[in-house]
């Protein structure tokens, strides 16, 4: 793959770029599965970050995408629209028609998006929309213009993605569980790795998995989450071993309703930057058997976003 670039725009300081070179997974991908959370950062000069941006990554074009696609041995991508391109839904769009079929997306829109608007993006590929609650990552939005997008998009048949950290999921309770739409959720809501997997913080995630059947999860990002390591690098065949538990948790509890996402370009990551072929390495430990990975990878991706 190429390097990344910076264009015109200064890279937040310390920022990581994505790694490259990813060695070849030696867990082999069913046929058909989906890298169901990735994300295209610009690139800047064509599509430039937006004023109200969190940070400046490096850029990671479609091309570089569709590239790490095919060399992981994935069929498809969704494609999740990133904060620091904000409810400029451009890049995301450019890469879905790009893809031929082959992505679908999740954009960030406001209130004010039009009608016609939000068909053009259907037609492109959009299937959901993002609510983002991560105080580092986005600005506030009053819960009221939230739940009115939330209504309208329902009406395409669209779902929401929600991404929140642990700490916060008994204030936003009662919100989560008044979205008229599926509900998917980053990360599994980024819980603390280091508390008991049977402690009150987790037990109170899957009770919301349990309780609320339209909920989803998405069991990606060990590298975000991982406190213990190993890091996926170096070969490495047994990283981020604390992480393990949570996810196979939720795979196994909630085999329907469960996604996988590389997360390239990884934004934000401030210790290392995985190497993305040892992060498909991770998938069997998370998913023990065929049929989980089958379901994980490629039914329950094909069903969201492709039927
Ligand atoms: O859209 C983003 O900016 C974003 C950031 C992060 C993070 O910084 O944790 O994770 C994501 O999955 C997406």
């Amino acid at each position: 793959m190429d390097k990344p670039t910076t264009g015109d725009f200064t890279k937040t300081p310390g920022w990581l770029d994505w790694y490259t070179g990813p060695s070849q997974p030696r867990f082999q991908l069913p046929a058909g599965a989906v890298d169901a959370h990735c994300h295209v950062f610009g690139p800047g000069a064509e599509f430039p970050y937006a004023p109200e941006r969190k940070y400046t990554p490096c850029d990671a074009s479609k091309a570089q995408l569709f590239a790490l696609r095919d060399h992981l041995g994935f069929e498809k991508n969704v494609i999740v629209q990133a904060t620091c391109h904000g409810a400029d839904n451009r890049a995301l769009v450019d890469a879905l028609i790009a893809s031929q079929g082959r992505a679908r997306g999740v954009a960030t829109v406001k209130r004010s998006v039009t009608d016609q608007e939000l068909q053009a993006m259907h037609n492109a590929g959009v299937r959901g929309v993002r609510f983002n609650f991560v105080k580092r990552l986005v600005d506030f939005t009053p819960k009221d213009e939230l739940m009115e997008i939330a209504g309208r998009i329902a009406k395409l048949g669209w779902h929401v993605v929600i991404y929140f950290e642990a700490v916060d999921l008994p204030e936003l309770w009662d919100f989560f569980t008044a979205l008229p739409t599926t509900v998917v959720v980053d990360h599994m809501g980024r819980p603390d790795v280091s508390l008991p997997v049977d402690g009150p913080q987790f037990e109170l995630f899957r009770k919301f998995m349990r309780l609320h059947p339209n909920v989803w999860s998405k069991v990606s990002c060990p590298e975000r989450l991982s406190v213990s390591g190993p890091k996926a690098l170096h070969g490495e065949q047994n990283a981020y071993r604390d992480v393990v538990p949570f996810a196979r948790a939720i795979v196994e509890e909630f085999p329907d309703r469960v996604l996988w996402g590389t997360d390239w370009p990884h934004p934000n990551l401030k210790d290392h930057m995985p190497d993305d072929g040892l992060l498909v390495d991770f998938i069997p430990h998370i998913a023990p058997t065929a049929e989980l990975q089958h379901k994980l990878l490629v039914d329950n991706p094909n069903r969201l976003y492709w039927s």
